[in-house]
């Protein structure tokens, strides 16, 4: 495929198709007002032909980092690994990167500076949380703090390079355990695949090395819940957030939900919320 285009609908690609990126192909090809899937990318592309030979106009497939030159908009739905190859050759080419393994973007903050140079866009959803539009408006002003509390099942937080790495025994937990408590910078390094949404609220306020951070193992919740103080000079305000998780148990129903709700606003003629 190539980058011309040949209707004035945005052509999105889908980088990834696994919990998220199968409900955002799928919302895609039922009809969001102005946009069309144009291709995805995956790592095993038989383990989903069952799937793409079920949507209305299949896409095609395509390896992840060729994706920036067949659509307008392509939306991130992989393990942080493959945040480069999907976001680098978009941005390069003026075009929009939808980004959910944001934890990745602070170890690729120069593909920030990339996208502007070259008229790109990097859009972050709300994802699993809640309420950025309050922050983002807070920081328009003067924030003074943000805190997170995050609880997630014993399922959600298995393998993370923070309990691998201190040999943290999590199975037999009858009761909550604080992991960690530090910066977003520094929880994203330890849990990379359980706290974007603490790095996006960060972008949204006072930064990652600001925004603080607790990640608790919770054997008495089956949701993860996430639970946030802002203190700002506009305003004060907790939000709360118990999400369902998905087939993945380290992602919340809500994140596809929330990427969907963000491709609507792209072409929609009436937008709500910041
Ligand atoms: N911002 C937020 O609020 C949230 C962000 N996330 C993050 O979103 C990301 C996606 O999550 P989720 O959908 O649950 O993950 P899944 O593990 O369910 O799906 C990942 C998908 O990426 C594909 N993939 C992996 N490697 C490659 C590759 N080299 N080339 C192409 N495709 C590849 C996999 O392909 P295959 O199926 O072929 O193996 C799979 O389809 C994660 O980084 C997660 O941490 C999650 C929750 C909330
Ligand atoms: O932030 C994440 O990566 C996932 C998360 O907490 C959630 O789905 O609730």
């Amino acid at each position: 495929m190539t980058d011309q285009k040949t209707s004035n609908e945005l052509r999105v690609a889908v980088a990834g198709l696994g919990s998220i990126g199968s409900k955002v192909a799928t919302a895609l090809d039922q009809g969001i007002e102005g946009l069309t899937l144009s291709a995805v990318a995956v790592r095993d592309p038989a383990k989903h032909q069952g799937f793409l030979s079920g949507l209305r106009h299949r896409p095609q497939i395509m390896p992840i980092d060729q994706l920036g030159a067949a659509a307008d908009i392509v939306v991130e739905c992989a393990p942080t690994s493959q945040l480069r190859a999907i976001v680098e050759p978009a941005v390069k080419r003026g075009k929009s990167a939808v980004v959910v393994s944001v934890g990745g973007l602070l170890d690729n903050y120069d593909l920030i500076d990339l996208a502007r140079a070259n008229g790109g866009r990097i859009l972050v959803p709300t994802g699993a949380l809640i309420g950025l539009d309050a922050v983002n408006a807070a920081a328009v002003g003067t924030i003074h703090s943000v805190k997170m509390v995050t609880r997630k099942p014993i399922d959600g937080l298995r393998g993370a390079p923070f309990i691998v790495q201190n040999k943290v025994d999590i199975d037999d937990l009858r009761e909550p355990l604080k992991l960690f408590e530090g910066s977003a910078r520094d929880a994203a390094k330890g849990f990379p695949a359980n706290v974007n949404v603490a790095v996006a609220l960060s972008l949204a306020g006072i930064g990652p090395d600001r925004t603080q951070v607790q990640v608790w193992a919770d054997p008495t919740v089956t949701r993860n819940v996430h639970r946030i103080e802002v203190e700002a000079d506009s305003a004060r305000f907790s939000m709360g957030i118990e999400n369902i998780p998905s087939e993945n148990p380290k992602t919340g129903m809500i994140t596809a939900l929330s990427v969907i709700a963000l491709l609507r606003k792209q072409r929609a003629t009436l937008c709500v919320g910041t």
